[in-house]
């Protein structure tokens, strides 16, 4: 690991997360393509369900994608499901996004208790940890307080993060919406915006809403203008959602979003022109 003063001058020479997935939205458009080495793509990509199917279906994809999206976020269970080897092979992935410049966003949906939170935020935000990312998804559900060790580390290494508020499967409303006009999920979206203000174009506490969240942002009465915080927008392509049923949910919102996608894209490989070419369409029609 490099020494504690290298450390601190790569944390302090590094832009602001919102600031570097603003500038690389301008550049490759609104779309981030997951990571989701599922054993059904690693079969169909003729490579076996054990950590060399799951290294040369990582290192494949950010190959193929480098230079093409905004950003690339892996799933990180299907990394730990191959165990200590699975997580040697989610460095390998993290290190090959930063040296082809591309942002990445670990999509760990971490939260716990603070004492706890600080050891997570240390793994996926540190500056010299082999897991760190750009951005780490987390979820807020014991207590939004309870994340403070991670918000405070993202903005001391200009790393971000994105907070679970509406999210993209049926069961979340069953928590999210509680409370109608005071719903769960304004609340968290109400601090995210405390974290975020005065930031230009937007913070680096970015939110988590579903590409398939239909009108429920109108019906919550959330806006998220003022949360200021990037969109990351699941839901696109394999739960349903189009480019066109996003833009009628987001209306207003729309220059947030990070739409992303993960089956929909990967099923187009291994062939790399394939995969850019699948990327593209799905980019087009967020566009
Ligand atoms: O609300 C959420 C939060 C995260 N996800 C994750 O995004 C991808 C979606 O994969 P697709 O293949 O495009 O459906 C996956 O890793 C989820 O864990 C989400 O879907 N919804």
């Amino acid at each position: 690991m490099p020494s504690a003063e290298a450390r601190a001058a790569a944390a302090a020479a590094r832009a602001p997360f919102g600031q570097r997935l603003a500038a690389a939205m301008a550049e490759h458009g609104p779309l981030c393509v997951g990571i989701d080495p599922h054993p059904s793509l690693l079969a169909a990509w003729g490579l076996g369900d054990d950590v060399h199917g799951l290294r040369s279906f990582s290192l494949s994809v950010v190959e193929a994608l480098v230079g093409q999206v905004a950003a690339l976020k892996p799933q990180v269970a299907l990394y730990e499901r191959h165990g200590s080897r699975g997580l040697a092979v989610l460095e390998e992935t993290l290190a090959l996004c930063a040296q082809g410049h591309v942002l990445s966003i670990a999509d760990a949906k971490r939260g716990d208790i603070g004492s706890t939170m600080a050891a997570y935020a240390d793994a996926w935000l540190g500056e010299g940890s082999p897991l760190a990312a750009d951005a780490v998804t987390l979820s807020p559900y014991l207590g939004y307080g309870s994340l403070r060790p991670a918000l405070d580390l993202a903005a001391a290494t200009g790393r971000g993060v994105f907070v679970l508020g509406l999210t993209s499967n049926p069961e979340g409303k069953s928590v999210q919406h509680v409370g109608g006009a005071d719903s769960v999920a304004k609340g968290i979206i109400g601090q995210v915006a405390a974290e975020n203000a005065g930031a230009t174009p937007f913070g680096s506490t970015g939110l988590v809403i579903g590409a398939t969240v239909g009108a429920a942002l109108e019906e919550l009465g959330i806006d998220l203008a003022a949360s200021n915080a990037p969109i990351l927008a699941p839901g696109l392509g394999a739960q349903g959602a189009t480019g066109a049923d996003m833009k009628a949910s987001f209306g207003a919102f729309w220059p947030q979003v990070l739409g992303t996608s993960s089956r929909d894209v990967l099923k187009a490989g291994p062939d790399a022109g394939a995969l850019r070419d699948a990327a593209a369409a799905t980019r087009d029609s967020l566009l």
